[in-house]
């Protein structure tokens, strides 16, 4: 099987309905986040984003390596697979053979995609109907999965595009599942609003905030979880 191959069928073999992105300073601070990562994974976390916009590329490296360890003891403990992905730095992806996710004003999605092994998934985050349609012009650079951004606006990233809300992120959805590639909803997604995204085209939901800065991951995970799947119910 080719290195490309073997990343669609990861890319179909993962759970995407719940993806969680790490952020040092919800959780409690960077050595707090493995921990808590691995409690999100035993709640039903499918797939882990490692994310911290402050510290260098050495210390990332070492904080992506102890959350990949731990994603991977809690996800072998379930009997899953947990992809983990880089936020933003392609050299740590490469240098740890780490999932990279880019937006769209990190590296260029066709510069990432010649440099990241070919076994590797690319995400890439999608504000607008165009955005997608320039990132699936060409099937050979086009990302493994997309996260539509942001479906609603929220505190913990505000530099964001306008929200797309349930109906814009449904488009998307629909246009990327066409292509063949995956896509989540990303920006304010809670337990009082994952049921509405649950009925569009979208593979899943992304949070930060909803998982990081819960008393109890393990609850929170399994709970829009639940949640996820009692709305796709009603699809
Ligand atoms: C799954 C997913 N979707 C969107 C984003 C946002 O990426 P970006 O726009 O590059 O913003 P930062 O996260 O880098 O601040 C994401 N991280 N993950
Ligand atoms: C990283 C990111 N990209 C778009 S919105 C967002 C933050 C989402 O955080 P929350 O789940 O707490 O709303
Ligand atoms: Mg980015």
């Amino acid at each position: 099987m080719s290195p490309a191959a073997a990343r669609r069928r990861i890319a179909e073999a993962t759970d995407w309905r719940l993806y969680l992105v790490t952020d040092p300073h919800l959780g409690g601070g960077q050595d707090a986040v493995p921990g808590i990562v691995a409690e999100a994974v035993r709640g039903g976390v499918g797939v882990v984003q490692v994310r911290d916009k402050e510290c260098d590329d050495d210390e990332f490296a070492v904080h992506a390596a102890a959350i990949a360890a731990a994603a991977d003891r809690a996800a072998s403990e379930v009997g899953r697979r947990v992809p983990v992905f880089v936020n933003d730095r392609l050299e740590v992806a490469r240098e740890l053979g780490l999932h990279l996710h880019i937006g769209q004003r990190d590296e260029p999605l066709a510069r990432a995609r010649a440099a990241l092994p070919d076994e590797l998934m690319l995400g890439l985050s999608i504000e607008s109907d165009v955005q997608l349609v320039e990132a699936l012009a060409d099937p050979a650079v086009a990302p493994d999965v997309i996260g539509a951004s942001p479906v609603w606006s929220t505190a913990t990233k505000t530099d964001t595009a306008p929200a797309l809300g349930v109906q814009g992120a449904d488009r998307i959805a629909r246009v990327a599942a066409d292509a063949g590639v995956r896509s989540v909803g990303i920006g304010g997604v809670s337990p009082t609003n994952v049921a509405d995204l649950a009925t569009t085209a979208l593979d899943g939901v992304c949070v930060v905030s909803a998982i990081m800065a819960a008393p109890d991951p393990r609850a929170a995970a399994a709970d829009l979880l639940a949640r996820w799947e009692a709305g796709r119910g009603t699809r």
